[in-house]
């Protein structure tokens, strides 16, 4: 059963794709800022971006653009992911957003893939983790639904983790959905004993998110990117927006009644 939270799932809307198109001439539109007006009055929670070292969607003006237009929004929550050993933490000194999520992406890779191995790369992070939260950044790590890496997350000073939620959305409506899912439990399950917060994303879409949230306990933001933005061309950002948040609201309202 999933415990219930005290609010709904935040709702924080990945704008890479809006800069991606944008990038092919230079002409400014579509705009990111613009994107991200019209979703934050729609009632998203918050803008996550994920500056890639190659500039190929966000790049660092649309970072201190919408650090800019987020002034205007306090109880929006700006989420900055990337490798903490390439650029982000260039950002997070400069913006010093809500949340960095700690991505494990090589250079050019062409979208997040895995999740961190904190027996690689644990001892590195922490002082990475720690100057993050000295500058009241609030660190969340990119993880596979591994339940026992959670307790290490936690142990390297970490305040969330990110499920990475590619292998749900592929299994989605299909005969491996249940096993696939009760990992994601398992996991977010012990991301909750070791003291940790829950987010998620990858691939969540209309169709798989309320199910997600239905099982997996404590899911407390999930940013949302390519199929949100796929959905606002053809329903417009202000209906596709409104639409993942009755997602978002059918998961609560279940779990609020059982
Ligand atoms: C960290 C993560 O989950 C990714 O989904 C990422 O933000 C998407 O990056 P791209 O938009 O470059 O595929
Ligand atoms: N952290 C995941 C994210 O921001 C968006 O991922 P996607 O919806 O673009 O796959």
């Amino acid at each position: 059963m999933t415990p219930t939270l005290a609010a709904p799932t935040a709702l924080s809307v990945n704008l890479n794709k809006v800069a991606l198109v944008r990038n092919t001439r230079s002409l400014g539109i579509p705009s990111v800022v613009r994107a991200a007006t019209l979703c934050l009055q729609a009632g998203a929670h918050g803008i996550t971006v994920h500056p890639r070292p190659d500039g190929r969607h966000i790049r660092s003006d649309d970072v201190h653009d919408l650090h800019r237009l987020l002034q205007a929004w306090p109880r929006a929550e700006y989420n900055i992911e990337g490798n903490p050993f390439h650029n982000l933490m260039d950002f997070v000194r400069q913006v010093r957003p809500h949340q960095c999520t700690f991505v494990p992406d090589a250079e050019g890779q062409s979208t997040s893939d895995h999740g961190w191995d904190l027996a690689a790369d644990g001892d590195r992070l922490r002082p990475l983790i720690a100057e993050a939260r000295a500058l009241g950044v609030r660190v969340s790590l990119f993880m596979d639904p591994v339940p026992r890496a959670m307790a290490a997350a936690k142990a390297i000073g970490a305040d969330r983790v990110e499920l990475y939620t590619e292998s749900y959305a592929r299994a989605h409506g299909t005969a491996s959905a249940r096993p696939v899912l009760q990992a994601f439990t398992h996991a977010a399950q012990a991301a909750l004993a070791a003291g940790l917060g829950v987010n998620a994303g990858h691939d969540l879409n209309r169709a798989n998110l309320t199910e997600f949230l239905l099982q997996v306990p404590g899911v407390r933001e999930v940013s949302i990117g390519h199929a949100l933005i796929a959905d606002a061309l053809e329903l417009g950002y202000k209906a596709t927006v409104r639409s993942y948040l009755q997602c978002i609201e059918q998961a609560f309202a279940a779990s609020a009644g059982q």
